[in-house]
């Protein structure tokens, strides 16, 4: 698909290792049914062996969903997207983002991927050859020392080149592997969102969702009116899940809002929990 019949979410709210799990995502679609929700990194090789509703879980309707998958071996990929086709992901991302030690250290993936755009590349070409759906990247704009603006435009140039990848997601800010917590990822490595707008410049054929340090529904609107394509929020829409996601759907896509109270949210959210418990036999 060109990436001018493709269009990224307005809005979205990010993968988060352990919060934005099954329940955090069933309450998150209660509330605006036009926030584009990521799965947290699912790593291709749990995938592959676990299978299945163990690993995927999606008990309840939680489109439009993203399913964010982690790793470096090719084998692991395609198969682990195979096994997510039957579970109706609207697009499925890469992460090479990800500055922990377990998962750019020893594990040798996440942001540590963004040093190897050629393997990026393939990655993303084996996805887009095991699925239907639109595939993405999510990356920082460097790591370390590689942190120039000419390298972060290498990496997106070769792998957007080398595959059908035509959206990605830039967590403005580099990531540090000195041993720092990934909190402190989060936090130190100072944003630059000139990289960002840069891209939107230097890009055109491209789509760029911006993220990282995006707090409420007024600055989504105005990285939109700057001419981002997409805008994803994460801490925020944990941390404060109804001030950011009850006027979503009114004030980025200009649909109703679910119009329901937090009760009504989270009477809903209960019926959801029964129904899943009716799942388990005594
Ligand atoms: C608890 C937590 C877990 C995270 N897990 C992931 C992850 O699994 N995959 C990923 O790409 N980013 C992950 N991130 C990074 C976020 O997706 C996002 O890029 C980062 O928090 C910056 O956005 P924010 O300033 O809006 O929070 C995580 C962030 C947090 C706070």
């Amino acid at each position: 698909m060109g990436a001018e019949q493709y269009r990224p979410p307005l809005f979205s709210v990010a993968p988060m290792m352990d919060w934005t799990d099954n329940h955090y995502r069933t309450v998150a679609r209660i509330i605006s049914k036009h926030a584009w929700l990521y799965t947290e990194m699912l790593a291709a090789e749990t995938i592959v062996h676990q299978q299945g509703d163990l690993i995927f879980g999606i008990f309840s309707e939680q489109h439009p969903i993203v399913l964010q998958i982690g790793g470096n071996n090719l084998d692991s990929i395609a198969k682990a997207t195979q096994l997510a086709n039957s579970y109706g992901y609207d697009e499925i991302n890469l992460n090479c983002g990800c500055p922990s030690p377990k998962v750019a250290g020893h594990g040798c993936f996440g942001v540590r991927l963004m040093l190897d755009p050629k393997f990026v590349g393939e990655a993303m070409s084996v996805i887009a050859a095991n699925t239907d759906v639109p595939v993405s990247v999510k990356c920082r704009i460097g790591l370390d020392d590689h942190d120039s603006y000419n390298e972060l435009c290498d990496f997106i140039y070769k792998v957007s080149s080398l595959s059908p990848t035509k959206h990605f997601i830039i967590h403005s800010r580099k990531a540090l592997l000195n041993g720092i917590s990934p909190a402190d990822n989060r936090r130190i490595p100072p944003l630059k969102y000139e990289y960002y707008y840069a891209l939107l410049r230097d890009f055109p054929d491209l789509r760029f969702t911006i993220n990282g340090g995006i707090n409420c529904v007024d600055e989504v609107n105005a990285a939109l009116r700057e001419g981002a394509h997409g805008v994803m929020v994460g801490r925020a829409a944990y941390n404060y899940l109804w001030n950011t996601l009850a006027h979503v759907d009114t004030a980025i896509y200009g649909a109703p809002s679910s119009g329901l109270t937090r009760r009504q949210v989270l009477e809903q959210y209960q019926i959801y929990g029964d129904a899943v418990l009716g799942t388990f036999r005594e």
